[in-house]
């Protein structure tokens, strides 16, 4: 299914319910810490350990990874931010497990050693690290951090001051906010959730081709070019036409069985001058365009369309057709000073695109005020009533249900003109052969990045839809 995706909060719920039902929770607690030492120990194998450990749940997980990891004959050694003695109930019993030496923490700050297992404090925190943990996070090293870098919110994916950077960051049942969202995520290192016998339930998820693999479109052995969709493709004057043409190849790429990019009358020649495969369709006016889309599945408007009336109403007439809708850019950017007008009109199938500065243009303060970014997404989602990826490193995607899928197969590389165009193209593609709108757009996500990894260096979007064909290959299990 894919890593699920539970706040700090309610890890803790679930926790609970498993108590309740009996289960033991030293028990659980002896998964968690045995699970650490395994991951440390698999991952960073040589070197003198240092484990720091902090009053409570994080600490003990610790103390039980300082004994597991003694008995793999490692050389450990282990510093507690209180008194052993002031430990209570299963921080107590755990540290009764390591037979060593406790030290102050303070001595761990000349100790020498070649990794830190940093098991201070959880991802629910409430308050900043100070004193000598403060100190001890911002003395830097190899660390791997036990739930969540100790000084990163759990569920805001925030730094509360100074905290710890991981090369590795182990946690429980599901994944939490931070370990996906920026800037918590890029604390975290490798990210590991061990299963320690908590059942969660979410409706979020670490985007993995396991989420929609099951819904991936695939041409029937008899099938032809109109059974797999007909997407098309908005294009801008002629001064701006290539983001069009970006989106509707890689449409094409996705698998479209036919793509059309509808032209201005005035850029018809340029883009005809650009076009084989995909086909090239005049329009002149909203009317136009609401006809056009008697014959699509799906329509893509926004890359470089023009921040223009005509182009307002060009989206309100698309939006009274039956084809599903693809908004991105200056399609949103039109409604900036009347969102209502557009969420009115949108419907749960379509989607819209925003990076961050579009966001803000259509849902204001929201990104300032809801907890996180996966929360941002979904009230936008639920406002707007249709499905909204909000781009980044960390693509949020969410549904009007309350569904949300976080993308961080990508690159940094991606950050670069007409990516986004090509995104739109290929979510659009995957919809257009009647895929569902929040997995398709999970799906271009993922290609996306996966392809934006395979050119790395020096990629330009035009380099993208040449990968995606072995990209689709191997996630159908073809040889590619
Ligand atoms: N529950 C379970 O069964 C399982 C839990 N597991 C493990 O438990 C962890 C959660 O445990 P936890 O709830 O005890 O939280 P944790 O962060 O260890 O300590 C909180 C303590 O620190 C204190 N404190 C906070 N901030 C501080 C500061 N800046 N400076 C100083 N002190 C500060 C805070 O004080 P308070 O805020 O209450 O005054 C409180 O006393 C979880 O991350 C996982 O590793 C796993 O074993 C799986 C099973
Ligand atoms: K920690």
């Amino acid at each position: 299914m894919g890593r699920p995706i539970i706040t700090p909060q309610e890890m803790v719920a679930a926790e609970q319910a498993v108590f309740k039902a009996g289960t033991n929770s030293f028990d659980v607690m002896t998964r968690a810490g045995t699970a650490v030492a395994e991951f440390l120990h698999a991952r960073w194998p040589e070197g003198k350990v240092q484990v720091l450990c902090g009053p409570g749940g994080n600490g003990g997980d610790g103390f039980i990874a300082a004994a597991r990891l003694a008995k793999l004959w490692r050389d450990v050694e282990v510093f507690c931010l209180v008194e052993k003695s002031a430990l209570t109930g299963d921080a107590a019993k755990a540290a009764a497990l390591w037979e060593g030496e406790v030290q102050p923490l303070e001595q761990a700050l000349e100790a020498p050693h070649a990794i830190v297992l940093d098991a201070l404090f959880g991802g629910g925190l409430s308050r900043p690290l100070e004193g000598i943990a403060a100190a001890l996070a911002e003395r830097g090293g190899r660390v791997v951090s036990v739930d969540v870098p100790s000084g990163i919110d759990g569920l805001t994916a925030k730094p509360l001051g100074p905290c710890f950077r991981a090369e590795g960051t182990i946690t429980f049942a599901g994944l939490r906010p931070a370990h996906l969202l920026q800037p918590g995520a890029s604390y975290c290192g490798l990210v590991a959730a061990a299963d320690i016998g908590i059942p969660v339930q979410s409706q979020a998820f670490e985007n993995s081709p396991m989420l929609w693999a099951g819904v991936m479109p695939r041409p029937g052995e008899d099938g032809y070019k109109h059974q797999r969709g007909h997407l098309k493709v908005v294009s801008g004057p002629a001064s701006a036409t290539g983001a069009a043409r970006l989106s509707a190849t890689a449409g094409l790429r996705a698998g479209a069985g036919l793509v059309t990019v509808m032209s201005p009358p005035g850029a018809m020649t340029v883009n005809a001058s650009h076009l084989t495969a995909v086909m090239l369709q005049v329009f002149d006016g909203a009317g136009d365009l609401e006809t056009a889309a008697k014959q699509a599945q799906v329509m893509v408007i926004g890359p470089a369309a023009g921040i223009t009336p005509a182009t307002r109403a060009n989206v309100e007439a698309l939006l009274k057709s039956n084809a599903r809708i693809l908004l991105d850019a200056d399609a949103l950017t039109v409604f900036d000073s009347a969102p209502a007008s557009l969420f009115k009109r949108l419907r749960p199938h379509d989607i819209m695109t925003p990076h961050m500065g579009e966001f803000k243009r259509l849902f204001g303060d929201l990104a300032d005020t809801a907890v996180n970014k996966i929360e941002v997404a979904r009230k936008a989602a639920q406002t707007a009533g249709c499905v909204v990826l909000l781009k980044g490193a960390d693509t949020v995607i969410a549904a009007p249900d309350g569904r949300a899928i976080v993308n961080t197969h990508a690159t940094p590389w991606l950050a670069t003109a007409g990516a986004g165009d090509v995104l739109a193209g290929l979510i659009a593609g995957f919809m257009a052969q009647g895929m569902p709108t929040l997995e398709a757009a999970a799906m271009g996500a993922w290609v996306h990045g996966e392809a934006g990894r395979r050119v790395g260096a020096g990629l330009i979007s035009e380099d993208l839809e040449r990968h995606v064909p072995d990209i689709l290959s191997a996630l159908h299990g073809e040889i590619a």
